[in-house]
């Protein structure tokens, strides 16, 4: 987080106009930095001509310090590394505060982390709600339905239906096991048939999960408009359920529902059509 302390008194010593570059101290805190700190004397005779400035106040930068910024713009002119350095500094400063935002919004709305949370009278309903979007439930009623299809279009929605359970489970393991973000410290970890790579919370499988399989049922059955209603409330409701669990963070959900929105579409990329399908048994039963 940026320390304004450390702004405040950069600017207060530096004259001229004003021109800020973040950097981050020992303890990897963001700070700013004047650009047009007070030099030395010395400087200031040489400042007269201006690119001499320009570099003379990138040697003093802090990237400079570190001693990690070695990159010559004697071509360019030095505005163009000043300008480099700002915006990593606001990304980072954008990112921290996005991330103390969530972390805070997150631990507000866990109301039902635990029976004596402020809502925790209704955590066996938000409980409900979890495994209506869990991947064991959505994995058996697809065999199940699959098994028992009359049709080949049916078999063949059943057997698409199934793969992009798969395809999810696949996918959100991979980005969990990649970014490895820690569940919310309020979260109780008693889900039900979780696996190891599900101690991580970003993002969301019930929200990738729910929105596929909603977008997945709104585009391959038949239902009724106030069905079609419900299955989108449902899916927006599975992800509000998991923050509201405290097993999330809002980011985390926000991301799932988007994941899931893409996953759909992959999944009709690689749509296998029946033939496919036989085709694909063949293989299996050699
Ligand atoms: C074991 C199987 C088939 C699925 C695991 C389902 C599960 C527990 C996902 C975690 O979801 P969140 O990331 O939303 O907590």
């Amino acid at each position: 987080m940026p320390s304004p302390k450390a702004k405040n008194s950069a600017t207060r010593s530096g004259g001229g106009s004003p021109g800020l570059s973040g950097s981050t101290n020992g303890n990897g805190r963001y700070e700013f930095m004047s650009l047009n700190r007070t030099l030395p004397p010395t400087l200031f005779r040489q400042g007269s001509d201006p690119t001499a400035t320009a570099r003379l106040r990138a040697s003093e930068s802090p990237t400079r310090r570190r001693g990690s910024g070695s990159s010559s713009s004697s071509n360019t002119g030095m505005p163009e590394e000043d300008c480099m350095r700002l915006n990593p500094s606001f990304i980072g400063i954008a990112l921290s505060s996005l991330l103390a935002i969530d972390l805070w919004l997150s631990k507000r709305l866990g109301v039902c982390a635990c029976e004596d949370s402020s809502w925790g009278s209704i955590r066996p309903l938000m409980k409900l709600i979890e495994i209506s979007g869990h991947g064991i439930p959505w994995l058996v009623g697809t065999a199940y339905c699959l098994y028992n299809a009359d049709s080949a279009a049916g078999q063949e929605i059943m057997f698409n239906l199934f793969m992009a359970l798969i395809l999810d489970l696949i996918l959100v393991g991979i980005v969990k096991a990649v970014v490895r973000r820690r569940r919310p410290s309020h979260n109780r970890m008693d889900m039900f048939a979780a696996t190891s790579v599900d101690r991580y919370s970003f993002p969301s499988g019930h929200a990738t999960r729910s929105t596929m399989c909603a977008r997945f049922l709104l585009a391959h059955l038949v239902l009724a408009a106030p069905m079609r209603v419900l299955v989108i409330l449902w899916s927006g409701l599975v992800g509000l359920s998991r923050v509201l669990l405290g097993r999330h963070n809002v980011t985390d959900v926000l991301f799932g529902f988007l994941m899931g929105y893409c996953q759909y579409n992959l999944v009709e990329m690689l749509w296998v059509s029946s033939l496919g399908m036989q085709g694909l048994l063949g293989l299996i039963q050699g």
